[in-house]
């Protein structure tokens, strides 16, 4: 089973200003609103892949209810501990020529609500996947994943992590199953000059961070590709479907899940991490985290461009002929320009 653990999840409020004046009151055109954070956005991906998995956190107030409702309608099993005060915080997106985010700091959490978390994750066991991902709430310490993680050792769960800066050289040295930072990411964390845009550039700094301990690495570099530096030390690089930038938000959780989705059923890892790259992208070219049949298409259509035959276990997969038709017009439209996101995916 795969657990997905959000310690600061948000309603993500996906606003499309057609400018942005800083100082002046902006009007947007439309807006949405999403679930999100980074685990329940692979737990939402995961779904959608029909993997069974459960969504772990933290949650409070209205926010909280509404985020859990919404997961319960999705068919999604969640555990989350429930704040007494506070409310789960509402991420702005701007999705404007270029996107710009204000993510909310998140509520206060009190040691007991941690204990009582730390209590719930005893129902996981061995051969289950743990993924810890995504910002922490200012009041919990710095190594509350790696906490996590001792909590667990031992136990033969396997564990992923994808969180910013310090949090993640922190979780390598408890060896995770995998890490998935991007290319802007790995130049902060090493203080690249200049900044690493492809998955070649990143090559060093994954192979710095195996050496630190995680076991498989990828590194997304938005529309430039990504790169997996696996557990035996092979390199793999794959490039990224050409699409209409329609909302970057979600885009790596998608491939951290469509990675998970596919190891665990057995794919090797180079095929996973195309499967990965579809999947990101896939999110990238839709509101909110891919459906499938978006999904279904990338996939077909990231073959194509690559000109590799598509492993059986994904072509029994794609659900229909109209699928296969669609790819096949998406991988036409590879002349359009992409519009650029500021982070890589
Ligand atoms: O503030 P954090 O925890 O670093 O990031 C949170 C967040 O930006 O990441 C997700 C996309 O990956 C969004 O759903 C969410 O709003």
């Amino acid at each position: 089973m795969i657990y997905t653990m959000t310690l600061n999840p948000a309603l993500d409020y996906v606003m499309h200003p057609l400018t942005l004046d800083m100082g002046y009151t902006n009007r947007s055109s439309s807006e949405e609103l999403y679930c999100g954070g980074n685990g329940i956005n692979i737990s939402t991906l995961l779904n959608e892949l029909d993997v069974v998995n459960v969504a772990m956190g933290i949650v409070a107030g209205f926010t909280g209810e509404y985020l859990i409702n919404e997961l319960q309608e999705a068919g999604i099993a969640s555990n989350f501990v429930k704040l007494d005060r506070g409310y789960t915080r509402i991420n702005v997106k701007l999705n404007g020529i270029v996107m710009t985010m204000v993510n909310g700091m998140g509520p206060k959490i009190s040691q007991k609500k941690v204990d009582e978390l730390l209590d719930r994750m005893d129902v996981l066991q061995s051969g289950d996947t743990l993924v810890l991902t995504g910002s922490i709430p200012n009041s919990l310490p710095e190594d509350m994943y790696n906490q996590i993680m001792a909590r667990l050792a031992g136990r033969g769960i396997q564990f992923v992590v994808d969180a910013p800066g310090q949090l993640l050289m922190e979780s390598i040295k408890a060896h995770p199953f995998l890490i998935k930072p991007n290319n802007h990411e790995v130049g902060r964390i090493f203080k690249a000059d200049p900044m690493p845009e492809t998955p070649e550039d990143c090559l060093p700094y994954a192979q710095k961070l195996q050496e630190g301990g995680a076991r498989n690495v990828i590194v997304s570099c938005g529309g430039n590709g990504s790169l997996l530096l696996d557990e035996y030390g092979t390199e793999h690089m794959v490039p990224t479907a050409r699409v209409r930038l329609v909302n970057a938000t979600g885009a790596g959780d998608s491939m951290v899940a469509g990675f998970l989705a596919k190891v665990t059923r057995g794919l090797d890892y180079e095929n996973a991490l195309i499967y990965a790259s579809a999947c990101g992208t896939a999110t990238a070219a839709s509101k909110g985290i891919a459906k499938r049949s978006t999904i279904d298409r990338v996939v077909t259509a990231l073959y194509k461009k690559m000109g590799r035959e598509m492993p059986a276990s994904i072509a029994d997969d794609i659900k229909n002929e109209k699928a296969r038709a669609e790819a096949q017009a998406l991988a036409a439209e590879g002349n359009d320009e992409e519009k650029q996101s500021p982070e890589g995916a």
